[in-house]
């Protein structure tokens, strides 16, 4: 699934890049809003929530008919939501950065372009239309692409969210220098999701390190397990757009992931990158 969602991505991007070269997405980048420091966020006190816009996905298919959705990354603010997810991926996902523009113009918190980063394009896209941090997927990449792009992003003052699956992409991404590391519970190349990835992981991400488990978040419960396992955030799309309540929600899963009962020891948020 994963090749065939980049197979579209690569195409959508070459026809972006003939309507608009790349020096002109330069310009753009120059005009944006400076980047919001999402590591700072990530590493400060409380559990983190990364609510998502997610229109639909090629697991679920249609999840939520999101009409608003700077509305909705309101709501999740509102919630106590530290970072905002705009799937921008237009195929698979109904996203766009028209999405991406609009949460942009609405919240001050850090925004993610949650997207199939392959090109130093869609970095400078990302920029220019506002993004504080790009999602980096290592199974996509080899390792000097990733290597390159978490350095242009870095560059141009943003984060990289670098996920990984399993243990030899996390030492990738480790080697890359990852300061904020996304363990998916899904699957992208089979896009089942277990919920035990991320426990099985945890344990390898250095210090300093920001652990986000990414995917099959249910609700509080969930969370509590993915905390208690050393998760710092989690990124939630599915549960949230498909809830009653998204600003009611999210306010649920940050209190779990700051539940009492929680024993992680996230002291290490302090350090640096090891
Ligand atoms: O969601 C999918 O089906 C999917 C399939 C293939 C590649 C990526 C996919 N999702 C991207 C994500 O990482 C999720 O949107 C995100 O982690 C939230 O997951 P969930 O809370 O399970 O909606």
């Amino acid at each position: 699934m994963l090749e065939q969602i980049i197979e579209g991505v690569r195409a959508d991007l070459l026809a972006r890049r003939e309507s608009l070269p790349l020096d002109a997405v330069k310009e753009l980048a120059k005009d944006a809003p400076s980047p919001v420091d999402a590591l700072a966020r990530l590493r400060g006190d409380g559990f983190h929530v990364i609510a998502e816009v997610k229109r639909s996905s090629p697991s679920k298919g249609a999840l939520a008919a999101i009409a608003d959705p700077a509305g909705l990354a309101e709501d999740y603010a509102a919630g106590g939501a530290s970072v905002i997810s705009v799937l921008t991926e237009q195929r698979r996902f109904g996203g766009s950065l028209a999405d991406l523009d609009a949460v942009r113009a609405r919240v001050d918190i850090p925004v993610l372009r949650k997207d199939f980063v392959v090109d130093p394009y869609q970095v400078w896209e990302a920029r220019a239309h506002g993004a504080d941090l790009v999602l980096l997927i290592v199974a996509a990449l080899e390792q000097d692409a990733l290597v390159g792009l978490l350095e242009r992003v870095e560059s141009l003052g943003m984060q990289a969210l670098v996920e990984v699956h399993d243990e030899q992409e996390l030492r990738r991404a480790v080697e890359a220098g990852a300061r904020i590391l996304g363990v998916n519970n899904r699957d992208l190349r089979t896009l089942e999701v277990d919920r035990s990835t991320f426990a099985r992981l945890a344990p390898l991400v250095p210090e300093g390190v920001v652990r986000v488990a990414e995917s099959g978040v249910r609700g509080p419960l969930d969370v509590m397990s993915f905390a208690d396992a050393g998760a710092d955030a989690v990124l939630v799309g599915e549960a949230l757009v498909t809830g009653s309540s998204p600003r009611d929600a999210v306010a649920e899963l940050v209190a779990a992931g700051s539940h009492p009962a929680i024993h992680s020891d996230r002291t290490h948020r302090s350090g640096g990158v090891a």
